[in-house]
């Protein structure tokens, strides 16, 4: 859900790279509604912190409790804490929330040492970090906090990373998103960085993204927190929230040059994206449903009707069977799209039933202009379409965002098998399958399947976890659907 409220409990940057400034501008690029609450104010700019304010914990205590009885947040990124009393503080507002009821989720940077190497958190407060992290879903430590967190050795490459986050993780069963940032001495341009992030139960993932070569690197540790707050704030599990911080990031990194601002360690950029039109990133929740359905998908290959198109001939006789079940096919799935166009412009969503509208019309126009072309006629719908007729009707039944979900597949394979027949087309290849191999190959064709995939991750993102899963289901039923459609 775009707009969601996201909390970071931090300290202030007053040179807008780090802290809470870093963490307001990264929560807004990344779709959520920030609010801060704050814990110090440092003196600090690009190069360096020259004073550190430390408020009354009364005074922060009052800050949270402003925020938290009036804005609940859906997810809290915590940073710089600066002390163990500020710690505890921080802990009995959390408890207190759970008490409550209320369990945002909570990603801890435990911030101990700024870029420029002041030190941000007391050395004693190490105990008081412990307890905190019993209120924490996921902490996201470098590999000097790893190796003090863990009570190890700093690590100084990847495998050590793994062996301490997975202590970590076990200890105190949270999610460890450990950083590799300051493991990059010898890479250039070209290079890439691995993070890596384990479940609690120390399952391993690791998170590779391109090396910068930029001395513009002052905050990178906020910015990752608060755009991982925001997307798991916004419905993605951890791993995907992970992946979409971790590639905002690397953008923001990739153009903090561009900004140039200091003459220290200067900020990312961290409204690249926004200034140059890209809008909030995708949760893609729908586009990866897709993704692990990507065996399935190929499963199309094996059927009678794409293993002869992929040959370049095919027998009458199949293909006039599938062309005319298609035909009736079409006439049905066209009533879908009028569906979907309606309950669109019900919800007030005029782009989308403009497009679902137009989707109508193909299907009923343009789209049988190949199949009469081949010589095809509307036939009596067998089991296989009616089958698929069914499911679709079912799915209708279900509601808009389950209806959308049944009608993807339709545009993503066909766009798929086009695009990969397309190139392996002999110049022999008969007639008609020339026409129907160009057809869906068209990149006009896969721009509004991508364009469907996009509406339909925009409904997944809004969607409760219930409707998720019978989305999900809807799609990957479609997909069994063509593929039996295909195999005659
Ligand atoms: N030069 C770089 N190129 C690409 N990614 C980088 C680079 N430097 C840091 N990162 C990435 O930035 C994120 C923050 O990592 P890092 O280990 O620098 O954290 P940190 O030390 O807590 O940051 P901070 O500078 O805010 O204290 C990680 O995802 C890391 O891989
Ligand atoms: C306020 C603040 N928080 C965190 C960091 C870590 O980069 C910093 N430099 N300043």
């Amino acid at each position: 859900m775009i707009g969601v409220p996201v909390l970071s409990i931090a300290g202030s940057d007053p040179s807008g790279g780090a802290g809470i400034q870093a963490d307001l501008k990264t929560i807004s690029a990344c779709g959520g509604y920030g609010m801060s609450v704050l814990t110090a104010l440092t003196a600090q700019n690009t190069r360096g912190v020259s004073a550190v304010f430390v408020p009354p914990t009364e005074f922060l205590a009052q800050q949270l409790d402003a925020v938290l009885t009036d804005v609940p947040p859906a997810a809290i990124k915590i940073g710089m804490l600066g002390s163990a009393t500020v710690i505890d503080t921080v802990r009995e507002a959390l408890f207190a929330l759970e008490a409550a009821g209320v369990r945002p989720l909570v990603v801890l940077d435990p911030v101990m040492v700024a870029t420029s190497g002041d030190r941000l958190l007391d050395a004693d407060a190490e105990a008081a970090l412990h307890r905190l992290m019993a209120h924490v879903d996921l902490v996201t430590p470098n590999a000097p906090e790893l190796g003090v967190l863990a009570a190890g050795a700093e690590p100084t490459c990847t495998a050590d990373l793994v062996t301490q986050a997975r202590a970590l993780a076990h200890r105190h069963h949270v999610w460890v998103l450990a950083k590799g940032g300051h493991l990059v001495d010898g890479l250039t341009a070209g290079g890439t960085v691995t993070d890596v992030l384990l479940s609690p139960q120390g399952d391993v993932q690791a998170v590779d993204h391109p090396f910068v070569e930029t001395t513009n690197t002052h905050g990178t540790g906020c910015s990752l927190s608060s755009a991982l707050a925001t997307f798991a704030a916004r419905g993605a599990d951890w791993p995907a929230a992970t992946r979409l911080a971790v590639d905002y990031l690397a953008h923001a990194l990739a153009h903090a040059d561009e900004l140039g601002i200091g003459s220290g360690h200067g900020p990312v950029h961290h409204l690249a994206g926004l200034w140059d039109g890209e809008g909030v990133p995708s949760l893609g929740l729908a586009s990866g449903w897709w993704a692990q359905l990507a065996a399935r998908a190929r499963a199309s290959d094996a059927t009678t009707v794409v293993r002869a198109l992929a040959s370049g001939s095919v027998e009458p006789e199949l293909f006039q069977l599938y062309l005319g079940q298609d035909l009736a096919y079409l006439q049905d799935y066209a009533e879908h799209l009028d569906a979907a166009s309606n309950a669109a412009a019900d919800r007030g969503d005029v782009d989308g039933a403009a497009f679902w509208a137009a989707s109508a019309t193909v299907c009923r126009e343009e789209e049988p202009e190949l199949h009469t072309r081949l010589g095809a006629e509307v036939p009596e719908p067998d089991a296989v379409t009616r089958a698929y007729a069914d499911h679709l009707a079912s799915a209708s039944a279900a509601g808009y965002p389950v209806l959308v979900a049944a009608l993807l597949p339709c545009f993503s394979l066909y766009a798929e098998v086009g695009a990969r027949l397309a190139p392996d087309l002999a110049d022999d290849a008969a007639a008609e399958v020339r026409d129907w191999v160009t057809t869906y190959a068209d990149p006009g064709f896969a721009a509004v399947a991508a364009e469907a995939m996009a509406r339909l991750d925009e409904l997944a993102e809004d969607a409760d976890p219930a409707t998720r899963e019978r989305m999900r289901r809807a799609m990957a039923q479609s997909l069994e659907r063509e593929i039996a459609f295909f195999d005659r």
